[in-house]
């Protein structure tokens, strides 16, 4: 990564930074306390500086996000590095502790600025596939410049206090020295960053005009709210750090309760940070090409997993070994949802996306800082009696930190649920593959446009509702692609014609490999390129009717259908399915057997075939009625696998009743893509 010269250069910004933000803490607390003489006033002094350290972030986070993405970002960095080396050097030079406190406001707040601005920019310097080995990087000059500024620190403390008795510059404060390196930090920093002309102002969309600022800010909230990755992300963030707080803030008490002192404590500690390090140095190769996104959720669950047995299992070596696996799960979840948020945010809203997690983990961490100890408190200590003899001790460091973990399983759950994007392929045989090393299915990137199928039996109203939606969405201004999931190509209608011509009399791997290929031919002639260039797509029928149809007709079985369907569609899965559900008898009625559909879709190429080969025919009937409840059944089972893609309406009502029903759906689908509709 160091041979790219842009990153090489953010990174030793970023050292240099987080060097002096370092040494900045350790300056800061250690002057703090020698402003003030008494005990009680020292330690009031300390926690006012942590509170105003920790404010500008619950006030300040979203304004610094929108400065980020509105202004030049190399100059952004370089102004707040100056700015910040002005006030450290202002801390000693007025040296009272009023300064110190409003300089350390500033320094926060300018840092807020400076944060969003950083971390837009990383994707500008890497390629997309180094993201995640540059965060790695970045992280552990983050964290690993805090043991080197303490020696620093230690050491400039030392000489100060030696030449203190010679030399009268060192004589007031031991710390200045520390200080003034710290500023010295902060102006290397910005002389670095100045030498980067790689980054520069915030990509804006071509279309429309900027928006306000307080509009920006406003953007920003919605795009998290709305999209359902950075949502996923976020929440998930946010729960693996509710977790860790627990840890940190019952660490102590939960060695107290097992028998352990302070070196036990420590030896806890140091577990957690060394997971914490592995996780985040193995999470860019961990598990080869497996989704990234599915990765961030299991890491996150399984954080919450171990902290539940961690909780339940009164044993201190136990704990500690538990305790890696927690950190290296956070760490590898973290390093997998900055990375996500980095690669998958588009450029002019990175800043604001990157400000609001920042400042949304800042207030989590403070409310569950403060709120565990204090539920502990509340609950105390109790003896639940089993049976017998037997007791158990209910403390309240047990309780909360279950109650953490707990928190995390749901958070990492609900996280991977909103990101999946490899919905329909199963979860465990996908890990343990990955486990194996072997390679997973091609991943989909998220494409610009909405895609929605419409599915249903013989006579369900497909056609009617198709072309219902066309009009009104086409009425946006919008591009709006109708297309025919069987037979909407050249190839695909000649391969249709093979599967309805009965003298073909195909094997049903054939019939299932042929309707495989008109798939394909579909998705990737059409439906993709369609999607690439944002337009709406809608497709009367999809893979479903293949699986329904199919498994109605021959003896075959969905699962294999449908990995079949998933290697021939790359993937592809709609954002919305639409089954118009109709009983058997009712569809009869409407399209009875043999006799010919609805015209075909518009961008279907050749015209369909019109006998219905599958269909069983019986002088009664029965048979085609019974073939008819299976296909039903089928496109049921199908929505009922997935019930947040499927929009299942009764098709026995009125068309223009459903058609409102499926257009309510479809408008809230477009405004989550953030493709606003106007209609
Ligand atoms: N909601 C409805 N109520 C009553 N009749 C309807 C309704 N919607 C459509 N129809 C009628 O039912 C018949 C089939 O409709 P349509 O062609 O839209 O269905 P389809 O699902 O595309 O059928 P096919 O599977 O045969 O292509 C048409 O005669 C149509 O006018
Ligand atoms: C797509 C598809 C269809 N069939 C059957 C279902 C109907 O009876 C006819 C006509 O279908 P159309 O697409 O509505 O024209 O074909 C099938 O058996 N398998 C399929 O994949």
């Amino acid at each position: 990564m160091l041979r790219i010269p842009e990153f090489r250069r953010m990174w030793i910004q970023l050292s240099l930074s987080s060097l002096g933000d370092w040494m900045g803490l350790l300056a800061t607390t250690a002057l703090v306390t020698q402003l003030q003489n008494s005990f009680s006033g020292q330690a009031y002094a300390i926690g006012s500086l942590l509170i105003v350290r920790l404010m500008p972030a619950l006030i300040l986070g979203p304004l610094a996000g929108a400065l980020a993405d509105r202004l030049d970002r190399r100059l952004t960095m370089v102004v707040t590095d100056v700015i910040r080396f002005g006030l450290f050097v202002s801390i000693p030079l007025i040296g009272t502790l009023e300064w110190l406190l409003i300089a350390s406001f500033l320094v926060e707040a300018v840092t807020l600025v400076w944060a969003p601005a950083k971390d837009a920019s990383v994707p500008h310097l890497v390629p997309r596939e180094r993201l995640a080995a540059a965060n790695t990087l970045s992280l552990i000059m983050t964290y690993g410049t805090a043991p080197l500024a303490a020696a620093i620190f230690t050491m400039l403390a030392t000489i100060s206090r030696t030449l203190g008795s010679s030399v009268s510059f060192f004589r007031d404060s031991s710390v200045d020295l520390a200080l003034y390196f710290n500023a010295a930090t902060f102006l290397g920093s910005a002389i670095v960053i100045w030498g980067l002309k790689g980054i520069g102002r915030a990509a804006r969309p071509e279309t429309g005009p900027e928006p306000g600022f307080l509009a920006s800010i406003t953007e920003g909230w919605r795009y998290v709210g709305h999209d359902r990755l950075v949502r996923g992300l976020v929440i998930g963030i946010l729960g693996g750090f509710a977790g860790a707080g627990c840890v940190i803030a019952l660490g102590r008490l939960y060695v107290e309760i097992l028998g352990g002192g302070d070196s036990a404590y420590g030896v806890l500690f140091g577990a957690v940070f060394i997971g914490l390090a592995g996780g985040m140095a193995a999470g860019p190769k961990l598990l080869g090409d497996y989704s990234r996104t599915r990765l961030f959720g299991v890491c996150v669950t399984g954080a919450g997993i171990t902290l539940v047995v961690v909780a339940i299992i009164p044993n201190l070596v136990i704990a500690c070994i538990l305790v890696v696996a927690v950190g290296a799960f956070a760490g590898v979840a973290w390093v997998t949802g900055y990375t996500l948020l980095q690669a998958e945010v588009s450029d002019e809203l990175r800043g604001r996306t990157f400000a609001l997690v920042q400042s949304l983990v800042r207030i989590d961490l403070l409310v569950v800082l403060a709120a565990a100890p204090a539920l502990v408190g509340l609950i105390g200590t109790h003896g639940i009696h089993l049976w017998g003899d037997i007791t158990v001790r209910a403390d309240g460091v047990t309780v909360v930190l279950l109650g953490g973990g707990l928190l995390a399983v749901a958070v990492g759950l609900f996280a991977y649920r909103q990101m999946d994007e490899r919905v329909g392929v199963a979860v465990w045989p996908e890990l343990w593959n990955a486990m194996r090393g072997r390679k997973p299915m091609p991943t989909r990137p998220r494409h610009a446009g909405l895609f929605v199928a419409v599915e249903g039996a013989e006579g369900a109203g497909r056609s009617t509702q198709v072309e219902l939606l066309r009009t009104w969405l086409a009425a946006s201004g919008r591009e709006v692609v109708v297309t025919s999931g069987s037979g909407g190509t050249t190839t695909g209608a000649r391969l249709r014609e093979l599967l309805f011509d009965p003298s073909t009399r195909l094997h049903a791997r054939t019939e299932a490999l042929l309707a495989a290929a008109d798939r394909a031919e579909h998705v990737s002639r059409v439906i993709e390129p369609a999607l690439a260039r944002g337009a709406i797509v809608i497709t009367d029928r999809y893979v479903d009717s293949w699986i329904a149809f199919q498994c109605a007709s021959r003896s075959v079985d969905a699962a294999e259908l449908a990995v079949l369907a998933q290697w021939a569609t790359h993937a592809l899965v709609p954002d919305l399915t639409v089954l118009l559900d109709l009983s058997a008898d009712l569809g009869m009625q409407r399209r009875p057997a043999g006799e010919p559909a609805a015209e075909p879709a518009e961008e279907s190429v050749d015209e369909p075939a019109e006998e219905s080969f599958r269909e069983p025919v019986d002088e009664a009937g029965a048979e085609l009625l019974a073939y008819r409840s299976r296909v039903r059944d089928g496109f049921l089972r199908l929505a009922q696998g997935e019930p947040a893609r499927y929009l299942t309406v009764d098709a026995n009502r009125p068309r223009e009743e459903i058609h409102a029903e499926i257009r309510a759906v479809v408008a809230s689908r477009v405004e989550r893509r953030a493709v606003p509709l106007g209609v």
